[in-house]
C-alpha cells in the first residue's frame, strides 16, 4: 500500500513537473538529456551547449580566437614540456609498468589543460589531487542522474544522499573555480566572464576528453608494434631535422602518428554519443522526427559500422590516408561532432595528443600488459573501462 502509495506520489510530481517545466510541448521525451537539471557547476556547460542559436553563438565567438594557430604555437611549448614531464617520471634504467594508464594520461592532461588555458600550474599538492578526484566523482553523480529521469526533479534528488555529496563536490569545484576567477586577468587569450564556462571547457572538454584519447592511442600502440615502429621512425627523422627537439612545426610534420591517432579515435571515441534537440520536423528517408524531439547520435556505432568499416574491429591507420577517406561518406567519421557545432579545440586535442605521444615513443618501446580485447566499459560522460588498464614502458638507450 505505502509503495503504491510512493510512486503515485512520483508519477504525480514528474507530470507536474512536465506540465510545469515542458508544457508548451508536454512531452516527455523533451526531457531525456535532463541538461537543464544537470548538475553542473555553474551555466558553462547549459550555456555552450544546449542554449539556442543567438546565445551558443557569442559565446562560441568569445572562445574561437583561443584557439587561432598563433596561440597555439605559444601553447605547444607547454604540451611539450608536460610531454618531457610524463618522460622523467618513469626510471630511465630500467622498465616499468603504469598500473592504471587513463589515470597517467588524466594526470598530465589535467597540467597541459590548466596550464595552457589559466597559467595555472599543477602541482602534486593534496588540493589538485582532491580537484582531480572530485572530477571524476562529479562525472559518475551526472552519468547516475542521467539515466534515471526522476532524478531530474531537484525535489526528489534533494531527497536522496546524492544531493549532499554532490553539494560537498560542488564546494571543491568552485573553491577552484574562484581560484580561477582571481587569475581571470591573467587568462591569456579569451575575456570570458562566466567562470562556468571556463570550468567546463577545462575539465570535461579539455581534459579528460584527450585523456581518454591519449590513453586508447597506447594502448593501441603498445599491441601493435609494427605500427608503434612505424610511428617512432617519423619521430626520430622529424627529430633529428629539428635538433632533437620537438616544436610546432615538428607536431605537423607527423602524418603517420596523425593516421594512428584519428583511428585510434574511431575505434574508441572518447565522447560515445551526442544529442540533439530537433527544432523543425526533420525528414529521414523512412521516418519523419517531430519537432521538439530529442535525438541522440551513437558515434561509437557509427564508427564501427560496417557499412562503412569493413573489418571494423581492425586497428588499420591507412584507413585516414587521403585517398581513402574520399571513398568514404563524409559524416561516417565525427569524432569531433560536425556542423557548426562541432569540437572547438580539435586542433589543440591533437596537438596535445601528438606532443605527449611523441615524447613517450621516442623515449620508450610501449608493451602490453593487458589487451583491450578483455577490456569493457562502463557509462560515464566519456568513454571509459570497467577497470584499470596496465602497459609497461622501456626506456630506449640513445648515445
Ligand atoms: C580528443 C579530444 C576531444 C574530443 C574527442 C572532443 C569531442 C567533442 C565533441 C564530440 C563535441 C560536440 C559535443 C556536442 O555536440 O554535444 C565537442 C564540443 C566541444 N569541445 Fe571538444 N573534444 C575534444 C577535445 C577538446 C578540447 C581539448 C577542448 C578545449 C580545450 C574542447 C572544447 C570543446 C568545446 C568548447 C565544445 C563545445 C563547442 C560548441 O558547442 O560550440 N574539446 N567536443
Amino acid at each position: 500500500m505505502v509503495i503504491i502509495i510512493l510512486l503515485t506520489c512520483l508519477f504525480l510530481m514528474i507530470m507536474y513537473h512536465c506540465v510545469v517545466y515542458y508544457g508548451r510541448s508536454g512531452r516527455l521525451i523533451n526531457q531525456i538529456p535532463g541538461c537543464i537539471h544537470l548538475p553542473i557547476p555553474g551555466k558553462g556547460l547549459r550555456i555552450c551547449w544546449y542554449s539556442p542559436g543567438a546565445k551558443w553563438h557569442k559565446r562560441r565567438k568569445i572562445l574561437t580566437p583561443a584557439f587561432h594557430f598563433s596561440i597555439l604555437k605559444e601553447f605547444v611549448k607547454t604540451l611539450i614540456e608536460e610531454g618531457n614531464r610524463a618522460v622523467k617520471s618513469f626510471n630511465p634504467a630500467e622498465e616499468s609498468i603504469i598500473e592504471d594508464v587513463m589515470l597517467f594520461t588524466s594526470h598530465h592532461m589535467l597540467n597541459a589543460i590548466c596550464e595552457t588555458s589559466m597559467g595555472i600550474s599543477l602541482n602534486d599538492s593534496d588540493q589538485s589531487q582532491q580537484y582531480r578526484q572530485t572530477i571524476h566523482h562529479m562525472g559518475k553523480l551526472v552519468v547516475n542522474r542521467f539515466f534515471k529521469p526522476w532524478l531530474f526533479i531537484d525535489t526528489i534528488f534533494n531527497l536522496t544522499s546524492q544531493s549532499t555529496t554532490q553539494s560537498k563536490y560542488l564546494n571543491i569545484l568552485h573553491s577552484f573555480t574562484e581560484k580561477v576567477n582571481q587569475i581571470r586577468n591573467t587568462f591569456r587569450s579569451v575575456e570570458i566572464n562566466n567562470i562556468g564556462i571556463i570550468f567546463f571547457f577545462v575539465f570535461v572538454d579539455g581534459h579528460d576528453t584527450v585523456a581518454t584519447s591519449l590513453c586508447f592511442s597506447l594502448l593501441l600502440l603498445a599491441e601493435h608494434k609494427d605500427i608503434q615502429d612505424r610511428v617512432r621512425n617519423e619521430i626520430n627523422e622529424v627529430m633529428q631535422e629539428n635538433n632533437g627537439k620537438l616544436t610546432m612545426n615538428a607536431l605537423q610534420n607527423l602524418p603517420y602518428l596523425e593516421r594512428c591517432l584519428k583511428e585510434s579515435l574511431r575505434l574508441y571515441p572518447s565522447v560515445t554519443f551526442i544529442s540533439r534537440l530537433c527544432t523543425t520536423d526533420l525528414k529521414l528517408q523512412s521516418y519523419i522526427i517531430p519537432k521538439d524531439t530529442t535525438m541522440h547520435l551513437f558515434i561509437y556505432c557509427l564508427h564501427h559500422d560496417p557499412n562503412f568499416w569493413p573489418d571494423p574491429e581492425v586497428f588499420d591507420p591507412d584507413r585516414f590516408l587521403p585517398e581513402n577517406i574520399q571513398k568514404r561518406h563524409p559524416y561516417s567519421y565525427v569524432p569531433f561532432s560536425a556542423g557548426l557545432r562541432n569540437c572547438i579545440g580539435q586542433r589543440f586535442a591533437m596537438l596535445e595528443l601528438k606532443a605527449m605521444i611523441a615524447s613517450l615513443v621516442y623515449n620508450f618501446y610501449l608493451e602490453p600488459v593487458d589487451y583491450l580485447k578483455d577490456v569493457s566499459f562502463k557509462l560515464d560522460i566519456v568513454l571509459r573501462t570497467s577497470r584499470p588498464i596496465r602497459m609497461k614502458v622501456i626506456p630506449i638507450k640513445r648515445e
